[in-house]
């Protein structure tokens, strides 16, 4: 399946929480998630990712670590889409919601909203949660429904990104 868009979503993290935003339009609109958005053209992975924690929640973000990367299989769509997942524990300024997040809010990982979530979200999320580098792919028959999934713990992220390309 060609990929088709490339996304970026950024997770801060502080004290054992998690920064979540919930998301007023678009792509998941209704559901509780990181930071994120399309990369645009001529511009690298991680200038998007910290582009949209800005505009999305209003913090620097001083220390992006890229941790994993979903692939999703979209058969509905006849694509695929690839989201770069980063965490950041040291940002600047205070987080904000935005137009495309609000409320904002920081969940302690044992109390994620994963019912009001993309459905995917439980299976990758521990990985990311102990910053382990990994790689996931989701096969998606309708946008709620899961087919198939297959994640990886890698040592190295440069290994994870192997299984996304
Ligand atoms: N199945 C999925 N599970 C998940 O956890 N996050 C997903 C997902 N599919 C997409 N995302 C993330 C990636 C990205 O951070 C966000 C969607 O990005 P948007 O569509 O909001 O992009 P943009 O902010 O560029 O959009 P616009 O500014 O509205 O054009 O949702």
């Amino acid at each position: 399946m060609p990929v088709g868009k490339i996304f970026t979503l950024v997770f801060l993290k502080r004290n054992n929480s998690v920064l979540l935003g919930l998301k007023t339009r678009g792509l998941g609109e209704g559901l509780w998630n990181g930071f994120g958005g399309k990369v645009e053209e001529n511009e690298t992975v991680a200038n998007c990712a910290r582009r949209e924690v800005e505009e999305e929640c209003g913090v620097i973000a001083s220390d992006l670590k890229q941790i994993g990367v979903v692939r999703y299989d979209l058969d509905y769509d006849k694509s695929a889409d690839v989201v770069h997942i980063f965490t950041c524990s040291k940002f600047d300024g205070f987080e904000k919601p935005s137009e495309e997040m609000n409320p904002i809010k920081w969940y302690k990982y044992t109390d994620i909203p994963f019912e009001q979530m993309w459905p995917d979200a439980p299976k990758w999320y521990p990985f990311m949660l102990k910053d382990k580098y990994f790689s996931a792919r989701v096969i998606y028959t309708d946008k709620n429904t899961i087919k198939d999934s297959i994640i990886q713990e890698f040592g190295s992220l440069s290994n994870a990104l192997k299984l996304a390309q």
